[in-house]
């Protein structure tokens, strides 16, 4: 909580100049319960699984993964940052945790606006065409008929899919859903974008046309959060990054600083 108060007492400094609050992440915790053997003896085998049947055991030990360790920090509006880390470090779940998908074991997170998760996995129909997709998605983000038939060329020609957009998309290439995704999610201006490794996918091309949506939605006073591989991406595109390590923050700031340090690491 001190480390919240220190924070927050810098954003009433920073205020005038970076912008006001949206997110504050206080002291978060996240734990999974999953369903697994705890001891080597137990380590599923098809023999252990059998043997567990024959002797009407019931399911293995539950056990906990505590993914997010008491993370902490505040973002603002017109911030883009950046979110690093190894596999595992717990990337996704602080964005799903943001985006109000998990519960907090212990913190919480407080966010001033509406967030929107744009992941890879995002829930478009597969089995609806592109055209379908975007009209029923743009419906979902609470736009109105006259802005979506307003916006329907742009996300369009945006997401350069050009005439598979008449065919389901289950005929797409991963790229191409990708790109349509982000071209949906960000036709319309958000409070909180969290954006998990949707860039991932695309080309070159695709690639520097979402990094200008992405300043486009700074500029219009959002906070985009991205999660990425691709560091070349989130240095070009954020102006602060956060390093996750085993579910805790390494490091924040400039992303010059973090990435360095974090490719010496
Ligand atoms: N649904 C889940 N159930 C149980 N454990 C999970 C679940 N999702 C993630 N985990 C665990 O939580 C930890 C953090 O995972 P997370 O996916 O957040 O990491 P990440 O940094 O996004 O990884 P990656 O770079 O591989 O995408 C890992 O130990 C992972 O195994």
């Amino acid at each position: 909580m001190a480390e919240l108060t220190k924070e927050l007492s810098q954003v009433a400094l920073e205020d005038q100049t970076v912008g006001t609050p949206t997110v504050i992440v206080d002291d978060l915790h996240i734990v999974y319960k999953v369903y697994g053997s705890t001891s080597e003896s137990q380590k599923g085998s098809a023999a252990n699984a059998l043997m567990r049947l024959v002797r009407r055991q019931g399911r293995p030990e539950m056990k906990e993964v505590h993914a997010v360790k008491g993370v902490t920090f505040v973002a603002h509006h017109g911030e883009a940052i950046g979110i690093i880390g190894r596999n595992g470090s717990g990337k996704s779940t602080l964005l799903r945790a943001i985006a109000g998908l998990l519960p907090p074991h212990k913190g919480a997170v407080y966010t001033n606006g509406q967030p929107s998760l744009l992941g890879v996995n995002a829930a478009l129909m597969k089995e609806l065409t592109g055209e379908r997709n975007i009209v029923l998605g743009c419906y979902a983000m609470g736009m109105s008929p006259a802005e979506v038939r307003e916006r329907y060329d742009e996300i369009v020609d945006f997401s350069g899919i050009g005439e598979f957009v008449q065919f389901p998309m289950s005929t797409y290439s991963s790229g191409m859903g990708a790109r349509l995704r982000f071209a949906i999610s960000s036709a319309k201006t958000h409070d909180v974008l969290l954006i998990d490794e949707a860039l991932a996918t695309g080309d070159r091309d695709f690639k520097r046309k979402s990094q200008e949506r992405i300043m486009q939605m700074r500029e219009a006073a959002g906070t985009v959060f991205l999660v990425a591989h691709n560091l070349d991406v989130i240095e070009e595109t954020c102006n602060r990054v956060i390093w996750l390590h085993k579910g805790k923050i390494k490091m924040e700031g400039d992303p010059q600083e973090v990435l360095d340090a974090y490719n010496k690491a």
